[in-house]
């Protein structure tokens, strides 16, 4: 029941700082994913972890034991790379037992966990079958079962769903995340793919350059982005620049309301975020003369049946705003003139750096 813990972990390559002071905690039993876009140092990070990279500063821990000078194989954590890594000229059953091989396990014992683990991965029966002769996702499971054949402690995956078509990546994420809560297992997936993190973590890492932007669960950070950069990168967002002004955000001649508001002095250049199925086009009139709305104009829509965009202009930038299918709005057309408003609870504001505004990025 050991949590897996870094502490100021730091990776210099030469002058380059690739992994900044990072302090984190995954939790036994739990999914934590990295995600971040190429580059910000998710795949050092595992390595690290992993044992296959040595940090220039800080320590790892497992539970009460300090691991940092441990070597990979002495860590016995199972790992899944980015192209999976099976060997081509033995069986699938071979495959997943290697490493009981290697530990001298007799053969029928070897083959017994073998089946198990297909068992799991819902490959029974594949066990005497060439790697050549599986698909992509059955290749993919066969290296999760090898990952998982010496009981880990903990799992590590590297893109794991990269070499796959989108809908079997799909698929493959909820079935992973099932088995993992299955095991039980702590587990760390690296992926730039945010809809990934989403739908498997417990917890996810959002890295950018280096560094841990905000640690929280997928509701946490879709919901309260600690900065801009993770408000764009996950989900999207239309920014606005404003200036906090008495409590409230005032963008050219309008006032946006939003509790998070007084947190700021007068004056202070914020950036305003707001996600596009939180802007209510107020159709009817409901919140007319009310705080928090801007005239606006419909420039295009796209129905893509599930959902439907709108395109607006307002005195203040570019909007986009979404409606699920069920959600009853009157017919619009483009042209249309009307007003959105912003409900308060749903601005969330960030100190204005090189941030980007506009139309949801
Ligand atoms: N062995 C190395 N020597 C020098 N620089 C390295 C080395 N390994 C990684 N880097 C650099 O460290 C940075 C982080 O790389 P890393 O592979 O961890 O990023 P990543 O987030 O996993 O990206 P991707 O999603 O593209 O794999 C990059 O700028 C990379 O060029």
């Amino acid at each position: 029941m050991a949590d897996l813990v870094l502490k100021s972990i730091r990776k210099d390559f030469g002058a380059f700082r690739a992994v900044e002071k990072i302090d984190l905690t995954f939790p036994h039993g739990k999914l934590t994913a990295l995600l971040g876009p190429s580059g910000c140092g998710k795949t050092t990070l595992l390595r690290m972890i992993a044992g296959l990279e040595d940090p220039s500063r800080g320590q790892i821990l497992l539970g009460d034991e300090d691991i940092t000078a441990r070597p990979a194989h002495q860590r016995k954590f199972g790992m899944v790379f980015q192209n999976f890594a099976l060997f081509p000229h033995l069986r699938v059953a071979e495959n997943i037992a290697y490493s009981l091989a290697i530990e001298g396990l007799a053969k029928p014992r070897r083959r017994a966990r073998a089946d198990e683990l297909l068992d799991l991965v819902q490959l029974a029966g594949y066990g005497d079958r060439r790697i050549g002769e599986l698909s992509g996702g059955q290749r993919q499971r066969v290296a999760i079962a090898r990952a998982l054949a010496q009981e880990p402690s903990v799992f590590l995956l590297d893109e794991p769903m990269s070499a796959l078509d989108a809908k079997l990546r799909e698929d493959m994420q909820v079935e992973l995340r099932l088995l993992q809560q299955r095991v039980g297992i702590t587990t760390i997936v690296v992926t730039h793919d945010q809809r990934e993190a989403m739908t498997m973590a417990d917890q996810i890492v959002v890295m950018s350059k280096g560094r841990a932007e905000q640690v929280g669960s997928p509701k946490q950070i879709y919901g309260k982005p600690a900065n801009s950069f993770v408000a764009s990168f996950i989900g999207k967002a239309n920014f606005l620049a404003a200036t906090a002004e008495s409590g409230a955000y005032r963008l050219g001649d309008f006032m946006i309301e939003a509790p998070e508001a007084r947190g700021f002095t007068s004056g202070s250049r914020v950036t305003l975020a707001v996600r596009p199925e939180n802007v209510v086009i107020d159709s009817e009139g409901k919140h007319a003369g009310k705080a928090n709305t801007l005239p606006a104009e419909i420039t295009f829509i796209r129905d893509v049946g599930s959902t439907r965009d709108f395109y607006l202009t307002t005195p203040v930038g570019d909007f986009i705003v979404e409606y699920g299918a069920g959600e009853s709005l009157p017919p619009l057309a483009v042209g249309d003139r009307l007003p959105i408003f912003l409900p308060p609870e749903h601005v969330h504001a960030f100190p204005r750096e090189s941030t980007q505004t506009g139309a949801a990025a």
